[in-house]
């Protein structure tokens, strides 16, 4: 409020604020006219739904961003032993990532006939090439390296970044520090897994660390579910296809389904 004007009377007849020359507005807060003229279309004459298909995808880059800020802060916090912020962090990101995998019935109401107006306009590029999702990859705690060199044509500041993640400490890496500051062993796999057998068996004692191994999970469980979306998404549009990209499409995305960011915290399942 202390940048508007008020004048008149709230329920009465004119009410009238945000009106001072000069000063922030809506529109130079949120800088809107650089975020609405960034939708470029390449298809020429102009398909309908390549407006679609880009806004989404931008909308997507926006969350990733958010998702970064967010795990980032969560790391931070497990190894800072603050386990009820890593833990309300990750909640959060948890409902942007049921978001992200909604926003699939959208894209889906484009039908394989329009997409392929615009498709064959999108080659070499593809969603393999997306900086900030391989970058929640590996701050979550599958680092492959392989995946840094099968880019192309990333930016030095792109490949950069990569880097760093690949070298920080994952969310993996902060909950082992969270285990060990709660007195276990955790040099092996066989010592975590006794571990996080001792504290399910005692959630009275252990109750922050095991709600935060299964936000650590649920977060595991949604990017799968992201994946598994995506791919029968890619099949309803593009069939067997090979992918833009230069993948064999389907095939390759379904040889990733298997991916898991904690398996130990999975296999605890098994003896649970
Ligand atoms: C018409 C909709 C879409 C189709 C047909 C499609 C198709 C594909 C295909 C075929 C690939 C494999 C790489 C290649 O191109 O060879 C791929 C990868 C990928 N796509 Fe999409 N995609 C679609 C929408 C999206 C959206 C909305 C996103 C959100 C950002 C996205 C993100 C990704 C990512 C991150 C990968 C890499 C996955 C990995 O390596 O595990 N895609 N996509
Ligand atoms: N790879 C998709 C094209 C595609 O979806 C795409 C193309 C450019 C930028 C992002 C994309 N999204 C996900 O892969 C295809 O093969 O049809």
């Amino acid at each position: 409020m202390a940048d508007e004007v008020v004048a008149g009377r709230w329920g009465g007849v004119e009410v009238n604020f945000g009106e001072e020359g000069g000063r922030l507005t809506y529109g130079s807060y949120l800088r809107l006219p650089q975020l609405l003229d960034q939708q470029r279309l390449e298809s020429n004459p102009p398909a309908h739904d390549e407006l679609l298909f880009i806004t989404i995808h931008q909308v997507y880059e926006l969350w990733f961003k958010q998702v970064l800020h967010e795990l980032t802060a969560s790391r931070d916090a497990m190894l800072n032993d603050e386990l009820w912020l890593a833990q309300h962090l990750l909640r959060r990101v948890h409902t942007i990532e049921r978001t992200l995998t909604q926003q699939v019935d959208i894209l889906e109401t484009m039908t394989p006939q329009d997409f392929g107006e615009f498709r064959h306009r999108l080659s070499p590029a593809s969603g393999f090439q997306s900086v900030q999702f391989r970058e929640i990859e590996f701050l979550s705690a599958a680092k492959d390296p392989s995946f840094v060199r099968r880019f192309r044509g990333l930016t030095e500041a792109e490949t950069a970044r990569l880097e760093r993640r690949l070298d920080e400490p994952s969310l993996w890496d902060a909950f082992l520090a969270v285990l060990g500051h709660a007195g276990f062993e955790t040099d092996t796999d066989d010592a975590i897994s006794d571990a996080l057998r001792k504290v399910a068996g005692d959630r009275a004692h252990y109750g922050a660390v095991w709600e935060l191994a299964e936000a650590l999970l649920q977060h595991d469980e949604l990017a799968a579910a992201w994946r598994a979306r995506h791919v029968v998404m890619v099949e309803r549009m593009i069939g067997t296809k090979p992918g833009t990209g230069g993948s064999s499409g389907a095939t390759y995305l379904r040889s990733r389904l298997d991916l898991r960011y904690y398996p130990l915290l999975w296999d605890l399942r098994s003896s649970l």
